[in-house]
């Protein structure tokens, strides 16, 4: 009982840097600053009055934290008890024991991720849309170095990954794994529709469109899949309806009359936001007998269903599993087993621009990674600001490699070469 909180307090103090001060990394540095054994240490964003803005309204005074980019002052100030507000990520990763990745930039995060894993400081990600395009690289480089790269707790994928260990663990053979859709599903959503939408809702129009366009979910299932081993059983899921009491009925095989061709799949469903889902099977006829017992559902499937998963709120779990007991929460032990892949949204042209993640130009949708590698598919998260289209593109077209000229000098296109495909 109380096991991460008794680790927590043998341990001592956790000093953490986080990236990125959207509606994750200012609550997650509010939080921190109320929590015992927490020094939220460096707090790194693009814009340093935003940086500083941050600090105050978490509930720091002016004179406990100093405004720096030089990494030794930073080093001196730390000494001299300050927190340090800055605009290299560098520092952020470098100094503390842990770094919260709170960009959603694929090339920053995979950049922030490299310099941490050098610098032996800890990783928690989530930078889910980073992690689905280059996790398992730099898992593979951070297990090398003895650090841990993680998943936070709270974000779907990491709340998927504790239904699936907890009936791991009584001996339950998962079948599948998925999340509540919270948003709306509308594929061609750009940032223009939404951005009165995601003012009102104090989130920037890019992340809402990456929401509102399945990007996210798919970004979150690919995740899930990495750690799991667990597929798309279709391009982009099948998209189901259902309640929390019906999970099991709803999402199952085509030949008990649903629409899943196979076992061993990721979903997404309407109807169960903020919640999450396992659906499991038992193969007793006598535990069969206590799940109905215990009103789970009828035999032969049942689901677990966690109804909330509260962001970032939970990442503090997830940064004292990985300081205290090197342990991640969700990372791509599997590898990479599928992709996000882009589709035009709109009909492209060749010279234009393409806009990645949250844009006007492509949506994101999972697919196997076999598949991906097979016939060339081009990632979503690989595309950066300087990725330009070698060709037109129809709408509804999954992009490929041989459709844009990416930029070859990004991180996050070097650890994709390395990666593979
Ligand atoms: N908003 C949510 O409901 C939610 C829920 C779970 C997970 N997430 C994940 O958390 C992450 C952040 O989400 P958010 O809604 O807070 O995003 P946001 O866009 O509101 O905030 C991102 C912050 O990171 C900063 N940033 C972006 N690129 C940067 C760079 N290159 N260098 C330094 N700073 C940079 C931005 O300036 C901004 O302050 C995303 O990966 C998202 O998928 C978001
Ligand atoms: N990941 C969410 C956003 C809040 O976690 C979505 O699917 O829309």
């Amino acid at each position: 009982m109380f096991y991460l909180q008794n680790r927590l307090k043998e341990y001592g103090n956790i000093s953490v840097g986080i990236i990125g001060c959207g509606i994750m990394g200012s609550s997650l540095l509010t939080q921190l600053k109320g929590l015992q054994n927490f020094t939220p240490l460096i707090l790194s964003s693009r814009r340093i009055e935003k940086v500083k803005n941050t600090f105050i309204s978490a509930g720091f005074t002016e004179d406990e934290f100093l405004v720096t980019d030089d990494i030794e002052v930073a080093r001196e100030a730390i000494k001299n008890g300050k927190s340090i507000a800055t605009t290299d990520n560098m520092i952020a990763a470098e100094l503390p024991d842990v770094v919260v990745d709170c960009t959603g930039d694929t090339n920053a995060g995979c950049e922030v991720t490299l310099r941490a894993i050098e610098s032996n400081t800890h990783i928690v990600s989530l930078n889910v849309e980073m992690d689905a395009t280059v996790g398992p690289y730099l898992k593979s480089l951070a297990d090398e170095a003895g650090v841990v790269y993680t998943g936070s707790a709270g974000d779907e994928p990491g709340a998927i990954i504790e239904l699936y260990e907890f009936l791991n663990t009584m001996g339950f053979e998962v079948l599948v794994l998925g999340k509540g859709k919270n948003n709306k599903l509308d594929r061609s959503a750009t940032p223009e529709d939404l951005s009165e939408e995601a003012i009102n809702r104090g989130l920037n129009p890019r992340m809402l469109t990456s929401f509102v366009d399945g990007t996210n979910t798919m970004t979150e299932l690919n995740a899930v899949c990495n750690a799991t081993g667990f597929v798309p059983d279709i391009r982009g899921c099948h998209s189901f309806t259902t309640t929390p009491k019906t999970i099991a009925q709803d999402i199952d095989l085509e030949s008990r009359g649903s629409k899943l061709n196979s076992y061993g799949t990721v979903d997404f469903s309407m109807g169960i936001a903020p919640g999450v889902f396992a659906i499991a099977k038992a193969n007793s006829e006598i535990i069969d007998n206590e799940m109905e017992y215990l009103s789970v559902g009828k035999r032969p499937n049942f689901a677990i269903y966690r109804p909330y998963h509260l962001t970032s709120l939970e990442t503090p779990i997830s940064i004292i599993r990985a300081v205290v007991l090197k342990d991640s929460t969700i990372a791509p032990y599997k590898g990479s087993v599928a992709e996000t892949i882009a589709i035009a949204k709109k009909d492209l042209k060749k010279g234009e621009k393409l806009e990645g993640i949250g844009g006007n130009s492509v949506y994101g949708v999972l697919e196997k990674a076999e598949i991906q590698r097979r016939e060339n598919l081009l990632p979503i998260g690989i595309i950066t600001e300087k990725t330009k289209l070698a060709r037109d593109v129809e709408i509804g077209k999954a992009l490929t490699y041989e459709d844009v000229i990416l930029d070859e000098e990004a991180s996050i296109v070097k650890i994709r070469r390395l990666q593979g495909n």
